[in-house]
């Protein structure tokens, strides 16, 4: 008899409970903020890491079973290649290359979209029935592509889109007003990048909209010159990218948290990117960041904001950049062939 055997009376085979699977693709900078924050908020004890490129994947995933220990055992797996993403509940996107200075967003969206379709492809012949939540830039466009490339109903795709943004004015107007960021309500909506705008108008602390005692606040007229807090939060990646290079730490976190809206607690609110079409006089199939209610099978409504004449123009101008970007994008439909051992 076994070491094991003398020392356990059986009763029935070990099995693990595989219900709350999030596979990450990608073990850059970002994927590896995710995983630290889904693993350290708890979000799901089962985590797969896949990056099809280089050993790094492979090192990263032993390095982080030996803190399983202080993470309620989690089962962290993973490689080069698809299968063990297989019955995930959430599958988090963050390949891609980053913007090379000077380059256009639409070429980037261009490389881009040939790898998330790839990734996509295999990520729905493992896990039909995922949902899809995309961090890779430009977040919005990418996933419009992982939509049309899922064949997945579109509450169960969404990207990224204003949260880390929001996520950015809040902080920045904590400072300001010496309040817990999570204690006030402002949002950036858009697109996660040059066409992203705050929704002053909304901005609401401790059930005070501040528009109705500065009607100015966030304006040009205003001689408070409240508006030129956005420039840290819209300059924010790039200062952080001349400083460090790469911005992974903030979108972990953020990334974790609508995660965790996903996986366990249904009703929260993110500024995700969103299939808008129906919505705010939009006619086409465009994602689009607004704020959406998040629940355990993936969006189950889209806030219907009061938004000015001003801040809805700019919503449509927004919608109208990433419809170009969108339809400038070839989505090819071929075949990918799995390298891995089940399909080889
Ligand atoms: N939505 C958001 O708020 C944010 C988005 N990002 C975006 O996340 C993405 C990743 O950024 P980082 O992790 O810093 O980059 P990184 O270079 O550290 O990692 C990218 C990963 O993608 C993989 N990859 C590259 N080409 C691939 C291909 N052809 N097929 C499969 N995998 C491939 C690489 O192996 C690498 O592990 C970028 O597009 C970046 O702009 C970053 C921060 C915030
Ligand atoms: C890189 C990026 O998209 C960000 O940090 O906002």
């Amino acid at each position: 008899m076994s070491l094991l055997g003398k020392m356990f009376y059986k009763e029935q085979p070990h099995v693990q409970n595989l219900s709350h699977k999030v596979s990450i693709i990608g073990a850059g900078n970002v994927g590896m903020a995710v995983a630290v924050s889904l693993l350290g908020k708890h979000v799901t004890n089962n985590l797969v890491l896949i990056d099809p490129i280089g050993d790094k994947v492979k090192g990263e995933i032993i390095d982080l079973q030996h803190g399983s220990l202080f993470l309620r055992n989690a089962l962290i797996g993973g490689g080069n290649t698809f299968e063990d993403s297989a019955d995930s509940k959430l599958c988090i996107i963050t390949t891609g290359v980053r913007q090379e200075p000077g380059e256009s967003r639409l070429v980037m969206a261009q490389r881009n979209s040939e790898i998330i379709v790839k990734v996509v492809k295999m990520l729905i012949k493992y896990s039909p029935d995922t949902m899809i939540l995309v961090v890779g830039n430009p977040c919005d466009v990418m996933a419009y592509v992982a939509w049309k490339a899922s064949g997945l109903p579109a509450y169960k795709v969404m990207g990224a889109g204003t949260t880390l943004d929001s996520q950015r004015f809040r902080v920045e107007l904590s400072k300001k007003f010496n309040i817990n960021p999570s204690n006030i309500h402002a949002w950036i909506i858009g697109e996660h990048g040059e066409h992203s705008f705050a929704i002053w108008s909304s901005v609401n602390i401790g059930g005070t909209r501040i528009e109705k005692i500065n009607p100015k606040f966030g304006t040009d007229d205003d001689t408070e010159k409240w508006s030129v807090l956005l420039k840290d939060v819209l300059g924010a990646a790039k200062t952080i990218r001349e400083l460090k290079d790469y911005t992974n730490w903030g979108i972990g976190m953020s990334i974790a948290t609508i995660a965790k809206a996903l996986m366990t607690q249904g009703g929260s609110i993110y500024a995700v990117s969103v299939n808008a079409k129906g919505k705010f006089g939009i006619e086409d199939d465009i994602f689009i960041s607004l704020p959406a209610v998040l629940g355990s099978n993936g969006i189950t409504d889209i806030v219907h904001l009061n938004l000015t004449e001003d801040e809805l123009a700019r919503l449509h101008n927004a919608a109208k950049i990433l419809k170009e970007v969108q339809d400038s994008i070839k989505i090819e439909e071929k075949e990918v062939k799995c390298k891995c051992r089940r399909c080889k």
